[in-house]
């Protein structure tokens, strides 16, 4: 179809105003992106799980409806994020090569999850007492993105050690990119989504795993079987590592000097796409990152060094 790139504005999950680029038609306005890669669509789940569904169409370029927000902010989020991986890290898409971002909202009915099916984003609207719809916290956003990213370069198998390490670095990027927008920025994880009717509390902590009864060690990791061996339960290793490596502080009596969110999302790209493979576990994750900041900051920089107090402090060898 032809068209133009125009601007809509709307309303977010959480009710707040924001502006995206939208695709105007003779059929109305598109929730199409072209000014990014091969574009970023965001599509209608209707409620039911056939995906993509229906590309989002509105009639006058205005998004304010209740059952827009979710798609307001999936398509926002995804823009987002896309530039942080652009501007941050030099990558144009998942792929680096531009790939189209697509989204489905209102998937499924009261659906309590999102996820990245291998191709595209999905969102639930949650159930309203759980969670709100999982497309309003932009960093369950890019999470969902990170694992498209995973998934081009290390390709962590998604279970036991390696899926951890897939796990948390969608947590880790979820929280840098909230960071690099300063969005209501912390270490929490899908804090604007998680228990509406609970202000303060999050899916994850990464500051402090155990508020959700993960480990915080090596040593406190899960071995069973559940959530394909504990990717959920035992990001927090990676997620503590990457807090304590960011803000620093003393963990289990080690200290860990902080080098700062910028570097540590250096440090930890590095390490994703140059050296972790399918099937590192959290020792190869350790030697993966010192190596990666040794590229970037040389073996005798104090950056290296906090690599090493950092997965030391979480039991990490
Ligand atoms: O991307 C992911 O890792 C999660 C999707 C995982 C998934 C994998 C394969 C098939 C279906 C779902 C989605 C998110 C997640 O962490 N889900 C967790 C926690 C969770 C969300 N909704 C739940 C409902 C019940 C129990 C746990 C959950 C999970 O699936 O475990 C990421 C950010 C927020 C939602
Ligand atoms: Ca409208
Ligand atoms: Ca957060
Ligand atoms: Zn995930």
């Amino acid at each position: 179809i032809s068209g133009t790139v125009v601007t809509g504005s709307g309303t977010g999950v959480l009710g707040d105003s924001k502006t995206f680029k939208t695709f105007s038609t003779a059929d109305g306005y598109y929730l199409f992106d072209g000014t990014r890669g091969n574009g970023i669509y965001t599509y209608d789940g209707r409620n039911q799980t056939r995906i993509p569904g229906s590309l989002w169409l509105d009639a006058d370029n205005r998004f304010n409806t209740s059952y827009d927000r979710a798609a307001v902010d999936a398509h926002t989020y995804a823009a987002w994020t896309y530039d942080y991986f652009r501007n941050v890290h030099n990558r144009n898409s998942y792929d680096n090569a531009g790939a189209e971002l697509v989204s489905t909202v209102h998937y499924g009915r009261s659906y309590n999850n999102a996820g990245w099916t291998g191709s595209q984003m999905v969102y639930g609207d949650g159930d309203g007492y759980n969670f709100r719809a999982f497309s309003g916290s932009l960093d369950v956003v890019a999470h969902e993105l990170t694992h498209a990213v995973t998934d081009f370069t290390a390709d962590l198998i998604y279970q036991n050690e390696s899926g951890a390490i897939n796990e948390s670095m969608s947590d880790i990027f979820g929280t840098l990119t909230e960071y690099h927008f300063n969005n209501n920025p912390d270490w929490l994880m899908g804090e604007d989504i998680y228990t509406p009717g609970t202000p303060g509390d999050a899916l994850r902590s990464m500051a402090d795993p155990t508020l959700a009864g993960d480990p915080d060690h090596y040593s406190k990791r899960y071995t069973g079987t559940q959530d394909n061996g504990g990717v959920h339960i035992n990001s927090g290793i990676g997620n503590k590592m990457a807090y304590l490596l960011a803000n620093g502080g003393t963990h289990y009596g080690v200290k860990v000097n902080g080098v700062g969110n910028d570097k540590v999302g250096k440090i930890m790209y590095r390490t994703l796409t140059q050296y972790l493979t399918p099937t590192s576990n959290y020792s190869h994750f350790r030697a993966s990152a010192v190596r990666a900041a040794t590229d970037l900051y040389g073996s005798s920089s104090a950056e290296v060094a906090s690599v090493k107090q950092a997965f030391s402090a979480v039991g990490v060898y």
